[in-house]
């Protein structure tokens, strides 16, 4: 759906309400109020107040016809007049309530949706070592997680403004019935909101502790499913993991009830102040004011009509608490997100060109660790020239670096000192997307997407031959567009995930123990005939291998001790 620049800034104005309240922390109590107040303050927003003024108007309206009806027909009688009049407002009312809310909503959505994408988008960009750093939860929680409990309190939040517009409304008419009364329930509702605010204090440390638990639940119930094999065989293993996951429900339950005892306590604090406001008026206000029975009916009647605006007020503000502590957690992601390194340059398509070869000099990389857990690792020194067409080897024991090199080389880390230069220019410390773009490969955590993103008509002709070359063919339904990985074997996966590669069509293949899972049949083929087309095809190829009786396979052969490389002599 299209939408104008205005409605976009309503939603945007709202959500920026939300998030700046969060930022000045837990002692913003009144920032309901600051939708109302900011709104008049843009023309662009004024339909939302115009709304919520229009219904409050009409919401009103009814209530005094309903008193003046009452009083007529004590004196003159029934008034048909006024009950057309009724029935108009009751439509104005309905009409401008559901406009009001149902706009809204889909404007904080939209706004929503836009600061997703924003988000995602920049998520898309991080380098890999920002993402690693991140951490795979946080970056969930801020493109996914955070989003569904905003959107859950999207119309309890905007049937709070509109409450709260009504209030203003209601009370106005009951300082106009009896300013003695107004000032008794100013003081109730005064000693409400104070209560309110004790509530407030205690919410906002309560669902941070309520998030913890749920994320250490969630991380469990991944290893329930990743760890399926290990719980089966191990009963032992299984009912530790069991205990964790019960202590951290149990943990869970407790702070949620707490956080509901709260949000109730905020829930029925408003309800009863309703009720509270209409005790005070029958039993109080005669003992403070001379006032005739017939004014006190009236008022009471007033006050009666503010249980409604009172109840979606305090509804919404449990509503507000929650969506404020999500927004807050959105925000932080994206600041985190913002503070990582430059994002990468916008020249995702930027065709590299032919390959032109690979300088390393003396390139080093240090994983970067928590503080206080000492140095990471380090790969040091490395130089290394890479031409076109080659087939090099990298060998290593263990954690000796080999991917780690892999990664740096390839543009995924950004290294932290030595140079690097291909394609007649130097890479700057943080790759760019076009030098990215040389490379195609598999690496040991390599993923399969659902479907071949990025393949264009050749490359998805390309990837058929590979998958009929591979023996995957009848595993694979073409065209392709809904793979199931989970549905190979190992072996299979891994023979998918190179076809893939090739079919990217890259002129630098990188592959980090391919051959591992492969049967010996295919792990011939894959070192005696597949590498030696490829480079006859003029692609350079960069493998991680362990496969000893193969190494003779390479034009040159690099080995891995303790972050540090060295040719090996041709054999
Ligand atoms: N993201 C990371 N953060 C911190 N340290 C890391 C990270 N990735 C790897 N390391 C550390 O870097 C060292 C080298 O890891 P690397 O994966 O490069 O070794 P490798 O030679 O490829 O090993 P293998 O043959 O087992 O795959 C290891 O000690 C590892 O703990």
């Amino acid at each position: 759906m299209a939408k104008s620049p205005d409605t976009q800034s309503t939603g945007e104005f709202l959500l920026g309400l939300l998030g700046r309240s969060k930022q000045r922390g837990s002692q913003a109590p009144f920032s309901l109020l600051s939708f109302i107040k900011a709104g008049t303050q843009n023309g662009a927003r004024g339909f939302l107040l115009a709304y919520a003024i229009l219904s409050a108007a009409a919401g009103t309206g009814i209530l005094v016809l309903l008193n003046t009806e009452s009083q007529l027909l004590e004196q003159q009688g029934y008034s048909t007049l006024l009950a057309v009049f009724f029935i108009v407002l009751l439509l104005v009312y309905r009409f401008s309530q559901r406009l009001l809310v149902a706009k809204t909503a889909a404007q904080i959505e939209q706004a929503l949706h836009a600061k997703r994408q924003r988000i995602l988008g920049k998520t898309l960009n991080l380098s890999l070592r920002d993402l690693e750093n991140l951490g795979g939860n946080r970056v969930i929680n801020g493109i996914s997680a955070s989003y569904e409990s905003l959107s859950q309190a999207v119309v309890p939040l905007v049937a709070g403004v509109e409450g709260l517009v009504m209030l203003v409304f209601m009370y106005a008419y009951l300082l106009v019935l009896s300013p003695a009364a107004g000032l008794l329930t100013a003081v109730v509702a005064g000693l409400s909101v104070l209560g309110y605010l004790a509530l407030n204090k205690h919410l906002d440390s309560t669902l941070k502790e309520t998030e913890e638990d749920s994320q250490r639940f969630r991380d469990y119930a991944n290893a329930v499913v990743q760890g399926s094999k290990e719980l089966r065989l191990n009963p032992t293993r299984r009912a530790g993991l069991e205990q964790d996951m019960v202590d951290t429900s149990a943990a869970l339950a407790s702070s949620r009830s707490t956080s509901a005892h709260i949000l109730a306590q905020i829930l029925t604090t408003g309800t009863s102040v309703s009720y509270l406001l209409a005790g005070s008026v029958v039993f109080l206000l005669p003992l403070l004011a001379d006032i005739p029975g017939e004014d006190i009916s009236r008022i009471v009647m007033a006050v009666l009509f503010l249980i409604g605006p009172v109840g979606s007020l305090a509804n919404s503000i449990q509503h507000y608490a929650i969506a404020r502590f999500a927004m807050g957690n959105i925000n932080r992601f994206e600041s985190q997100i913002d503070s990582c390194h430059p994002a990468a340059t916008a020249d995702h398509d930027a065709g590299a060109g032919e390959f032109t070869g690979l300088s390393l000099k003396k390139v080093s990389y240090e994983h970067r660790v928590p503080e206080g857990a000492g140095s990471g690792f380090r790969v040091t020194n490395i130089s290394l020239d890479v031409k076109p067409g080659e087939i090099l080897f990298i060998t290593g024991g263990n954690g000796s670096g080999k991917t780690t090199v892999l990664r740096v080389l390839t543009g995924l880390y950004p290294r932290d000192t030595g140079t690097m230069a291909s394609q007649g220019t130097d890479i700057p410390l943080n790759p760019p997307q076009w030098y990215r773009n040389l490379f195609a490969g598999v690496f040991a955590d390599y993923h399969v997407f659902t479907r071949p993103y990025g393949l264009d008509d050749t490359g998805r002709s390309i990837l058929a031959q590979w998958l009929e070359r591979l023996a995957i063919n009848d595993k694979v339904p073409w065209p392709a567009d809904q793979i199931d990985a989970d549905a190979l074997s190992t072996g299979q996966r891994k023979r998918l995930a190179l076809a893939l590669a090739l079919a990217e069509q890259r002129p630098v293949l990188v592959l980090d123990e391919w051959a591992a899972d492969q049967d010996p049949a295919t792990r011939k083929l894959f070192y005696t005939k597949i590498l030696p087309e490829l480079k006859a095809q003029g692609k350079t190829i960069i493998c991680i291998t362990h496969d000893d009786n193969y190494f003779n396979c390479a034009d040159r052969r690099f080995h891995m001790s303790e972050g540090k490389m060295t040719q090996v002599d041709a054999p």
